[in-house]
């Protein structure tokens, strides 16, 4: 069988990672509370016109936030998988991948603090 083209094969991968996205959004209920405060905060961005530079801040930190929260429910599915009884190990490794999460949500709050509260006040 011919091989594929390179192309053809990034052009598949996109299509995986997109229906990964799109699983993401519809399933998990704190990535659709991710994705509302993400459209809160670009309605935001719009209202006090903020800088080139706080747009790129912003939207990195929405990034990162959403980006590493897919990869805790990754990490969540697996432990799911591999053991789906309580182990303590399993309860570790998910402790961590949700501390992940939490030190990208610290940063990202501190990132819309440093940006919107000399706006407003
Ligand atoms: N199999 C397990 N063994 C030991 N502890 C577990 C196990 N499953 C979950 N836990 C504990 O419960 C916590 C929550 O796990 P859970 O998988 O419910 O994640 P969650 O953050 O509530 O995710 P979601 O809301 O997306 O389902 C884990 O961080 C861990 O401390």
């Amino acid at each position: 069988m011919a091989k594929e083209s390179f192309i053809v094969n990034r052009l598949k991968s996109v299509g995986f990672a997109l229906r990964g996205a799109l699983l993401l959004v519809r399933t998990e209920a704190s990535i659709k509370i991710q994705v509302f405060i993400a459209l809160v905060m670009t309605a935001v961005g719009f209202y006090f016109d903020i800088s080139n530079t706080e747009w790129i801040l912003q939207i990195f930190a929405i990034g990162m936030v959403m980006g590493i929260e897919g990869l805790n429910t990754a990490i969540e599915k697996i432990c799911d998988y591999v053991q789906p009884e309580f182990d303590s190990k399993i309860g570790f490794i998910k402790d961590v991948s949700a501390g992940a999460v939490m030190l990208v949500s610290i940063a990202a709050t501190l990132i819309g603090l440093i940006i919107y509260l000399p706006k407003m006040f």
